[in-house]
């Protein structure tokens, strides 16, 4: 991972990072690492060593220079009212008995950037809430301003640095931080820009938090679901029978779901389970199964594993972001709501959180979204024929009883987000999307009810945005006089086709 960032990012810098602002908020050292904020897994300071004296653009400058520091608050010496930090330098007091930190690596980086006025990053670890996550902030650029060897409380002499905040950077919100180390259970930070803490209330394994830079929205007007709703005036197909393996399912040979996938496990399970290919559909484990929660046939069922974030964009509203890396194939989230029929919807125009549910469309070819072709060796198959054969490999019953609902011109039913829903309903269209949907059958199986699942198409470096193709076709969507809307698209890649319909 650090030669991957050295790749990311050959040369460290001093001075803001383009794209970070003050207050952001990492979840782990990884996320700090990949963006190139702070290039060390252990070490709290972060420096430019000698090699930088070879480059013409660092020419008189004396290495090794810091560049970033990182409060966590262990030190019991350490002081912090903010804008003034008193920070304790590395080293010393190790096993060998020695008492004396030495002014070299960074504790002479910082004295470098004091003597030479070179700016210094800091982030402040904190550590709380009811997940116990630690979460790093941003907070801006620092001076060294004074530097001096004294005693530490534990009996050792450290190099003691002041650090002083720069001016002109947008205020931190407290005046005095304070460190939990784990000992407290709430989360200390506030930052202007965090709008919501956790848009799901905590009822995902993650924190979802809301960031909004661009003006005074904020999250209103819907409430948060895990689970699908079902409208009142809608029955549930039956639930499917299962198979009858116990634990995992391992054998596709006498696996009934794996049999209805062709006789194969639609995922492997490496990097915590990937889809290995897109599917017309893919047949999960369902309540009748004998297999466990665990098993490798319900990957889509296991909840949201990725640090996500909801952001504000000056041109498409909210948005999502990954702060973790995903791998191609991952599931990222259901796009979850209230299941509802289609003709019954009364303010489609004005209701920008409805997902058609087009499974069926989609795999005969009449107007469904585009199957979305995957990065790296995860290939949808471009022949429709080839599409249609592999759904005709399941079990002749399935096949039979997806035909007798072929012929509908438009999705029957559809998922609106638009009062109930999940983070899914935040995620935008993008042109060249980094996210495709899967439609998944576990409980029952009516292709036309199917559960819709958005996959990782490629792998997705953290702090991404995540987006999937809405699909629609162009001058489908007509208001109520029957008129056509258009919108036109911001998805600001090179592939954009200008309008989302
Ligand atoms: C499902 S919502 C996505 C979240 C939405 N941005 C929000 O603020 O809640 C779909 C709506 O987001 C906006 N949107 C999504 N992707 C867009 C894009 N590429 N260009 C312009 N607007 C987009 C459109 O208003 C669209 O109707």
């Amino acid at each position: 991972m650090l030669e991957c960032n050295e790749v990311l990012f050959p040369i460290k810098r001093f001075g803001h990072l383009p794209g970070i602002d003050v207050g952001y908020q990492f979840y782990s050292r990884a996320e700090m690492v990949a963006v190139g904020l702070h290039s060390h897994w252990l070490n709290d300071i972060d420096y430019m060593g000698q090699s930088y004296r070879k480059m013409e653009e660092f020419k008189g400058c004396t290495f090794p220079l810091a560049v970033a520091i990182i409060l966590s608050g262990q030190n019991e010496d350490d002081l912090d009212n903010s804008e003034d930090v008193v920070y304790t330098g590395q080293g010393g007091n190790n096993f060998m008995g020695n008492k004396h930190q030495e002014m070299s690596c960074g504790n002479l980086a910082l004295k470098n950037s004091m003597e030479q006025a070179t700016p210094v990053r800091v982030v402040r670890g904190h550590t709380g809430g009811h997940h116990s996550f630690r979460l790093y902030t941003y907070d801006g650029l620092y001076k060294v301003s004074e530097c001096w060897p004294a005693d530490g409380f534990s009996g050792f002499v450290a190099d003691k640095y002041r650090l002083k905040r720069l001016e002109g950077q947008p205020k931190l919100t407290r005046n005095q931080v304070q460190y939990s180390n784990g000992r407290s259970s709430r989360i200390p930070i506030k930052s202007p820009q965090l709008v919501c803490l956790d848009v799901a209330e905590g009822q995902e394994d993650v924190y979802i938090p809301a960031i909004n830079t661009i003006d005074d929205a904020t999250i209103t007007g819907f409430t948060y679901t895990k689970y699908n709703q079902v409208a009142s005036n809608l029955n549930l197909p039956p639930t499917a029978g299962g198979c009858e393996c116990k634990g995992n399912c391992t054998n596709p040979k006498t696996c009934a779901c794996a049999r209805l996938n062709g006789f194969d496990f639609p995922y492997v399970r490496s990097n915590g389970g990937r889809l290995i290919e897109p599917k017309d559909v893919v047949f999960e484990c369902g309540p009748n199964c004998g297999c466990g929660p665990g098993c490798i046939n319900r990957i889509s069922q296991q909840g949201i594993k990725y640090q996500l974030e909801v952001f504000r964009t000056s041109d498409r509203g909210w948005a999502v972001k990954t702060k973790d890396f995903i791998p191609s194939g991952a599931p990222v989230c259901e796009y979850i709501g209230e299941l509802r029929r289609t003709n019954e919807l009364d303010n489609v125009a004005e209701n920008d959180y409805i997902f058609e549910i087009d499974c069926w469309q989609t795999m005969k070819g009449i107007g469904g979204r585009e199957p979305e072709l995957m990065g790296e060796d995860m290939q949808w198959p471009n022949d429709e024929e080839e599409n249609l054969r592999r759904l005709g490999d399941v079990s002749e019953s399935v096949s039979n009883e997806l035909d007798d609902q072929g012929g509908l011109p438009e999705a029957e039913f559809c998922i609106d987000a638009g009062c109930v829903g999940n983070v899914a309903r935040f995620i935008n269209h993008s042109c060249d999307p980094n996210l495709f949907v899967q439609c998944v059958l576990s409980w029952h199986h009516d292709v036309k009810l199917a559960r819709v699942v958005l996959f990782a198409c490629d792998n997705i470096p953290p702090m991404q945005e995540l987006t999937y193709d809405y699909g629609y076709e162009l001058d489908s969507v007509v208001d109520n006089n029957g008129s056509v809307r258009m919108l036109p698209c911001h998805c600001g890649t090179s592939e954009c086709r200008k309008r989302l319909y």
